[in-house]
C-alpha cells in the first residue's frame, strides 16, 4: 500500500523567481505557477454534481484526475477555464496573486484543430484573431520540436491522430500560458503513438503546472506527480497520490505497479458506488 500525502495549499508556500545568470544580463522567467482551487458547488441548472471540493494545483507539476464517467472531471475544468460560472462560497486562487483568467491553455483530445487553416497557420490564428503580429520564426521552431518540421502546410485533414495531437500540443506550447488544462488529449491514441507523446508532452510542459484528466490509471502513473480519484454522488476527492519519482516513469518499474494496484481499488470502490 503506497502512502497518500494530504496536499498542503501552494498559498502558503514560498514559491520565488526561477532566475539565472548570463554573463552580465540577469535572466528571469516566470515562475511556475500554484493555483488552490475550491469550489464550494459545482453543476449545472439546478443540478449539483459536486460539493465542497478542495484542489491544489502544485507549480510546474501535472496534477492527474481519474474517475468514472459522468462523475465531473470535465465540468471541473471547464468552472477552471470560465465556462462554467464560480458559485457563491467558491474560490481559485493563484500563488502570484493574480486572477487566473487569461492564463490557462486548453487541449483535449478532439486535437480543435481549424481544418481550413494550415499547421503553421493553426499555430498563430490566436495572434491574428487578437490582432498581434503572427510570430512565424516561433511557430515553425516549435513545430520543429514536435517532429513536426516540413508539415507547415498541409491542412489537418492531412495528418495523422498523432500528428493532430503534436499540433494542439505546440499550440499549447505557442500560448505560453502557465496553466494547461488537458482532457483525456491521447485516448484516441493507438499505444505506441500514445507512449510516445506521453513523454513529449512531460518534456515539453515541464515548466507549465498542468491539471490533466485521464481514464487511464496507467497514464496517470507514467505522467503525473500528483494524482486523485473522484467519486460518489456527490463527488469526493480522493486524497493526493503524491509520486516523487522523475516523469515521465516507466510503466514496468515497480513504483507504478504497486500504485496501479491502489489506484485501480479507488477506481473500484468509485464504480461500486456509482452501481449501487
Ligand atoms: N451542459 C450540461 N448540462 C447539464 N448537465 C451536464 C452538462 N454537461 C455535463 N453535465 C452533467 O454533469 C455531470 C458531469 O459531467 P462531466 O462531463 O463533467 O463528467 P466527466 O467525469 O468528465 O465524464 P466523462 O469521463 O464521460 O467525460 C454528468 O452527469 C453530465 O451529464
Amino acid at each position: 500500500m503506497v502512502a497518500y500525502e494530504q496536499s498542503s495549499p501552494v498559498l502558503q508556500r514560498d514559491v520565488k523567481n526561477n532566475s539565472s545568470e548570463t554573463g552580465a544580463a540577469r535572466v528571469s522567467t516566470p515562475s511556475p505557477l500554484g493555483v488552490d482551487i475550491h469550489l464550494a458547488t459545482l453543476g449545472y441548472q439546478d443540478t449539483i454534481i459536486l460539493e465542497d471540493l478542495r484542489l491544489t494545483l502544485h507549480p510546474g507539476r501535472i496534477t492527474c484526475l481519474l474517475g468514472p464517467s459522468g462523475v465531473g472531471k470535465t465540468s471541473i475544468l471547464k468552472s477552471l477555464a470560465g465556462f462554467l460560472p464560480l458559485s457563491k462560497g467558491s474560490r481559485i486562487e493563484c500563488s502570484d496573486g493574480k486572477p487566473l483568467a487569461g492564463r490557462i491553455s486548453y487541449m483535449d483530445q478532439n486535437d480543435l484543430t481549424l481544418p481550413w487553416a494550415s499547421v503553421l497557420d493553426n499555430l498563430v490564428i490566436a495572434a491574428r484573431l487578437s490582432g498581434k503580429k503572427p510570430d512565424f520564426d516561433r511557430a515553425r521552431h516549435l513545430l520543429e520540436t514536435v517532429g513536426l518540421a516540413g508539415k507547415e502546410a498541409l491542412l489537418p485533414s492531412q495528418l495523422s491522430g498523432g500528428m493532430k495531437q503534436r499540433v494542439a500540443l505546440a499550440r499549447t506550447l505557442m500560448d505560453d500560458n502557465p496553466l494547461v488544462l488537458v482532457d483525456e488529449p491521447f485516448s484516441a491514441l493507438d499505444a505506441i503513438t500514445r507512449h510516445r507523446l506521453q513523454d513529449l508532452t512531460v518534456s515539453l510542459l515541464s515548466t507549465k503546472t498542468v491539471l490533466m484528466i485521464t481514464h487511464d490509471p496507467l497514464e496517470a502513473l507514467r505522467m503525473g506527480h500528483h494524482i486523485h480519484v473522484l467519486s460518489g454522488d456527490p463527488v469526493r476527492l480522493s486524497d493526493d497520490l503524491n509520486l516523487t519519482t522523475p516523469v515521465p516513469r516507466d510503466p514496468t518499474g515497480p513504483d507504478i505497479t504497486a500504485c496501479y494496484n491502489d489506484i485501480l481499488a479507488l477506481l473500484n470502490t468509485a464504480r461500486t458506488e456509482e452501481l449501487s
